[in-house]
């Protein structure tokens, strides 16, 4: 079993804090956040509060330490990718785990390609339901991190390496031995819900008790499950429903990432969501209508801020 001693995370948003909490929590010796120049001095004078209580994190910078890290898990937005992945970089040595917990399919594949395929492990987190506002991060439920290798049918060491990490800190986790399906699964609920909760400024609440909020979700995740079956991934209704009973014990007032990014002017992941869609359509001849018009709704709504 690969031993995950030096653990690095970058992205203190809402996902990010969320997980850092518990490695403050359980007094996680070797545990920093990357944070590089003037985000890091507006970081070391911040205050940091996760579930109404306050954590002190300490920081790690490339810009004065180059100490190799076993695991880096990467937090970010998907338009920081890039930006991240060069600040990552520094930290990265022959034997570092990678882990991307961004929504989407897309990440892993930038992430390979700039770092190296060999470092990746595939990750995505299920249940998780985090905000971030001024008052800082909260979440009801921490969710579940569903992560392992691409083939993932045998637990390798680092995967091994990591389940020990999670227990040690209390994060819970899955390692599913059908890893891709879960996360085109996460895929499509985010495709369906992140967007049009976007457009329709609706919380959990409306998706828990509104019919029509509800059809106009599952078709649009009806629409990634086309795509998906066509890719040879076999995702099915019964992937709706079971996201419907996931929706039921969200906060009532919780909402996606997407709406709080439309509700604080921030930039979104449409990109990730009705962007991927819309390529991977046009690279398999399959029609993406429903995402196609998100797409240009979201844009315009981000446009006009
Ligand atoms: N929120 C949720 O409930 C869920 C979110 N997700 C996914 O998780 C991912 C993260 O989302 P979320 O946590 O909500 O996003 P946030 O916007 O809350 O957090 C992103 C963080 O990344 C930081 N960041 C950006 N660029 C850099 C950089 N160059 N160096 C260091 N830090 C950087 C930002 O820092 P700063 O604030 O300083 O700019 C910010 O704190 C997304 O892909 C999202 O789709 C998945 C499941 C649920
Ligand atoms: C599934 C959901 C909606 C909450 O975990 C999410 O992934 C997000 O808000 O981005």
């Amino acid at each position: 079993m690969r031993n995950m001693k030096s653990v690095y995370l970058i992205g203190l948003g809402a996902i990010g804090a969320s997980f850092c909490s518990k490695f403050i929590e359980n007094d996680y010796e070797n545990f920093k956040v990357i944070a590089n120049g003037k985000r890091k001095e507006k970081y070391e004078s911040s205050k940091f509060i996760v579930n109404n209580k306050e954590y002190k994190f300490k920081f790690i910078s490339s810009e004065d330490n180059m100490e190799k890290a076993d695991l880096i898990i990467i937090a970010c937005k998907f338009h920081h990718l890039s930006d991240v992945i060069k600040q990552v970089k520094p930290f990265v040595n022959s034997k570092t785990v990678i882990m991307s917990l961004l929504n989407g399919i897309s990440s892993e594949a930038i992430i390979a390609k700039e770092l190296g395929e060999e470092k990746l492990l595939y990750s995505v987190c299920y249940g998780i339901d985090a905000l971030r506002n001024d008052n800082g991060i909260s979440y009801k439920n921490l969710g579940t991190i569903m992560f392992g290798e691409k083939e993932n049918s045998v637990y390798s060491n680092r995967v091994e390496g990591i389940k020990n990490l999670f227990d040690e800190v209390g994060i819970p986790y899955d390692s599913p031995k059908d890893l891709m399906k879960v996360i085109w699964r996460k895929f499509m609920i985010n495709v369906g819900i992140n967007q049009t909760s976007a457009i329709l400024r609706a919380d959990y609440k409306v998706f828990q008790n509104d019919y029509y909020a509800r059809k106009l979700m599952d078709d649009t995740m009806r629409e990634v499950i086309g795509l998906a079956n066509k890719l040879g991934i076999d995702l099915g209704d019964e992937d709706i429903e079971l996201f419907h009973d996931f929706i039921d014990t969200f906060a009532p007032n919780g909402k996606t990432s997407m709406l709080q990014d439309i509700e604080s002017k921030r930039k979104t992941e449409v990109e990730m969501f009705a962007g991927e869609m819309i390529k991977l359509g046009g690279l398999n001849s399959y029609d993406t209508p429903i995402n196609n018009i998100l797409f240009d709704m979201i844009k315009t709504i981000e446009n006009n801020y």
